[in-house]
């Protein structure tokens, strides 16, 4: 659905050149949902908006949806939709008027503009909504309207950057019911940038981390988590003897990565985290070594992040994390 090849992308700002994109190779199957997660400059809105035409590249090739965004942008431009980091929607303009009109803007007769327009406000549950005003909407509101403008032409690909930010946990969660409902009804591919390191984790089935321009890790979460971060044990033991001698032990375990100790406290890096650590303290209770806590600590994606750059996202992106949660809390 998507592929790209040597994408680049510079900017000439204040006298210096900005590589903004630095290479991005990408394949994205049809029906898939990626997330591109990196820090406030890693390149993810320049990355989105060379796929959707706005931008064109320096260098290198894209397409998608069967067409190149440079010699055939307006063949990519019927296939996609997308959504910006801000709002499409005119503040003055009546809720439905709004999806109508973007419904001829992308050349559908008047009455299937309507009825898309009937049924959008339906899926994402703004009907009540449909003669109020854009600007008297709420953020989660408006956000919604604004995924329904992108979805309006029933595109094969949806491009989303941010599409939650600024917006609380409940309303968050709520357009993310409402967009992977869509993909699941009519199996529209989404990419979507985000900060969010529990939405690419929750939401994605592939996340490609972006830092300085470039791709650094690419795979699902699981697999990120599992092959870069690995799960942590951490046990609290008696004494500093202890600690030692269940350092050496633990070390000797086929699928320990790395085991560390600070006072009492030994914390193990590890594939399998679950299944190690009663095996863990099986071993340890035969030796004699005394472990009085023991904590499994899953890895996040922010691990990964740390494991690839020594800086972790939360410091770099300085955003607060999301709590949705898969059911929505
Ligand atoms: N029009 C422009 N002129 C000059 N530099 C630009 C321009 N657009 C982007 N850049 C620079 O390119 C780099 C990548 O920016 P981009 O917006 O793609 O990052 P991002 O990962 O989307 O960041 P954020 O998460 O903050 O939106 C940044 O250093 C940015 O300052």
């Amino acid at each position: 659905m998507i592929h790209t090849c040597g994408l680049t992308r510079s900017f000439r700002a204040g006298g210096e050149t900005v590589e903004a994109v630095r290479g991005l190779d990408l394949d994205v199957e049809a029906g898939s949902v990626v997330a591109f997660l990196g820090p406030n400059g890693a390149g993810k809105t320049t990355s989105l908006r060379m796929l959707t035409t706005l931008l064109p590249p320096t260098s290198g090739t894209a397409v998608v949806a069967g067409h190149d965004v440079l010699t055939d942008a307006s063949g990519v431009r019927h296939r996609i939709g997308y959504l910006g980091q801000g709002s499409s929607a005119g503040s003055t303009f009546r809720v439905c008027d709004e999806l109508v009109t973007q419904g001829r803007a992308y050349g559908l007769s008047r009455t299937k503009s309507r009825i898309r327009a009937e049924c959008l406000l339906a899926a994402l549950e703004l009907e009540g909504l449909a003669k109020r005003t854009v600007g008297t909407l709420s953020g989660g509101q408006r956000r919604r309207l604004d995924i329904a403008m992108a979805l309006v032409h029933e595109p094969e690909v949806l491009f989303l950057d941010e599409p939650t930010t600024g917006l609380d946990p409940h309303s968050r969660a709520h357009v993310w019911e409402h967009v992977l409902r869509l993909h699941k009804e009519l199996g529209t591919t989404i990419v979507f940038t985000t900060h969010y390191l529990e939405e690419a984790d929750l939401w994605a089935r592939r996340v490609m981390v972006v830092d300085h321009g470039r791709v650094i890790a690419d795979g699902s979460p699981e697999k990120l988590k599992a092959g870069l971060a690995g799960d942590r044990i951490i046990l609290g033991t008696a004494g500093c003897a202890d600690a030692g001698r269940a350092v050496e032990l633990a070390r000797a375990l086929p699928t320990v990565h790395e085991v560390t100790a600070e006072g009492t406290e030994v914390r193990v890096r590890t594939l399998h985290g679950d299944a190690q650590l009663p095996f863990l303290l099986r071993i340890l209770e035969v030796a004699g070594v005394r472990a009085l806590t023991a904590r499994l600590v899953r890895p996040t994606l922010d691990d990964v992040f740390l494991g690839l750059t020594g800086r972790t996202l939360r410091e770099s992106a300085d955003v607060t994390a999301v709590t949705a949660t898969r059911d929505g809390v």
